[in-house]
């Protein structure tokens, strides 16, 4: 029997480059010396991307279920029967639809163990919002299929990772959603995230304030003193070794981020904007603390670009070796755990990294 691990890939909205990242992705006959991958859509949808974006001849192999998946070759579930309209470009309720068949099946094939991970394309959150799904993104609505009390939304890269307290909340929600124990359950899930993930034996994380300057000795807030700094009071009382809290903008201006194994943003584009301008080609979206491991490319839907065969695949195909690697991380250290061994590890995380572990 083959150790190739089969990656499901959800198609996100079909207006978008979704397909065209996954096409141009899979394209490379060497991804499937890693990996089975299967796409869950339609093979009609996929070759209006190919034609509209030129990527010449490629296609899959159609199956029914996850379990016929061929090795050495894309698979592709068609998930629904119907033709469906595409309109690049376009925010409709097509593209959320069809989004969400997709999403729907690859994760009912997750959870039941039938793949051994998801990479999601980029969905619109706002065309997505259905009856069945009323989320703010793909980590919510995995959270609750997963049934974790608390899953972080985590962006990595080879010299950079960033995770978050608050996700996709109004801004003016902030002050009011941060806690202390919500910040040490976040600096407790990088931290297992690193160890179980990434095989980092004794990360280092790095806490970022909320205010201003860290709000200057509470000149320009409350937050730092009251709630973040007993925060990692707490977690480092537990064994956990962290820093803070550092005011954001000289933290990453001075590169003092390249002294951690992670940084705990207080918001989303706290910790994004930083971590966007320094990785977006290559940076990957990882939701940590799943029972299951999903990661998805850093980028969202680019209408602007969408049918123009201009959109760069690198964080989809990072996204997908990282969804490999993490799975056989998680797999080695339950096995040596299992064997009450205690081995170290190396830390591989990007497809570069991992070329020797083809077989
Ligand atoms: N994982 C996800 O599902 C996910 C992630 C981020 C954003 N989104 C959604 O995507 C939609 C559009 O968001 P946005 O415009 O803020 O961000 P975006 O990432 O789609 O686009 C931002 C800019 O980056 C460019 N870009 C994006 N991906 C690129 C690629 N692979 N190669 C080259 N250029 C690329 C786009 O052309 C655009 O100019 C929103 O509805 C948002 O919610 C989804
Ligand atoms: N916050 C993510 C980003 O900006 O890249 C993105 O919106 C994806 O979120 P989900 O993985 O929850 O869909």
């Amino acid at each position: 029997m083959s150790n190739k691990l089969k990656i499901g890939i959800s198609i996100g909205d079909v207006n978008g480059i979704g397909l065209e990242v996954i096409i141009k992705t899979l394209s490379n006959p060497a991804i499937l010396n890693y990996c089975t991958p299967i796409v869950y859509g339609h093979t009609k949808v996929s070759s209006f991307h190919r034609k509209a974006n030129n990527l010449g001849d490629f296609s899959f192999n159609v199956i029914n279920h996850a379990n016929q998946a061929q090795l050495k070759k894309a698979n592709m579930i068609n998930c629904w029967e119907e033709d469906v309209k595409i309109e690049l470009g376009q925010v409709t309720e097509t593209g959320g639809k069809y989004a969400l068949l997709s999403l729907e099946r690859a994760t009912a094939d997750l959870v039941a163990g039938d793949i051994d991970a998801l990479v999601t394309a980029p969905i619109n959150k706002h065309n997505i919002q259905s009856e069945t799904f009323s989320f703010p993104g793909h980590t919510e609505y995995l959270q609750e299929k997963s049934g974790s009390k608390d899953v972080l939304m985590f962006l990595i890269s080879e010299n950079l990772r960033v995770g978050v307290v608050t996700g996709h909340i109004p801004v003016s929600f902030v002050p009011s959603s941060i806690s202390k124990e919500k910040i040490v359950n976040k600096i407790r899930l990088i931290n297992e995230s690193l160890k179980k993930d990434f095989w980092i034996e004794k990360p280092k994380i790095a806490v970022l304030g909320l205010n201003p300057h860290a709000s200057d000795n509470g000149l320009l807030g409350t937050e730092e003193a009251e709630i973040i700094a007993p925060a990692i009071q707490e977690a480092y009382d537990r064994g956990i070794v962290c820093f803070g809290p550092y005011p954001a903008d000289g933290f990453f201006g001075n590169g003092s981020y390249k002294k951690f194994d992670a940084v705990l943003a207080m918001y989303h584009d706290q910790g994004l904007i930083p971590f966007k301008t320094l990785a977006f080609h290559n940076g990957v979206n990882y939701t940590a603390g799943l029972n299951f491991v999903r990661t998805s490319p850093d980028h969202g839907t680019g209408y602007d670009i969408a049918g123009k065969n201009l959109a760069d695949s690198t964080s989809f195909t990072e996204a997908l070796f990282s969804a490999i690697h993490i799975v056989k991380n998680r797999r080695e250290q339950e096995e040596l755990l299992s064997n009450q061994l205690r081995g170290g590890g190396k830390v591989v995380e990007t497809q570069f990294d991992i070329k020797d572990d083809a077989s």
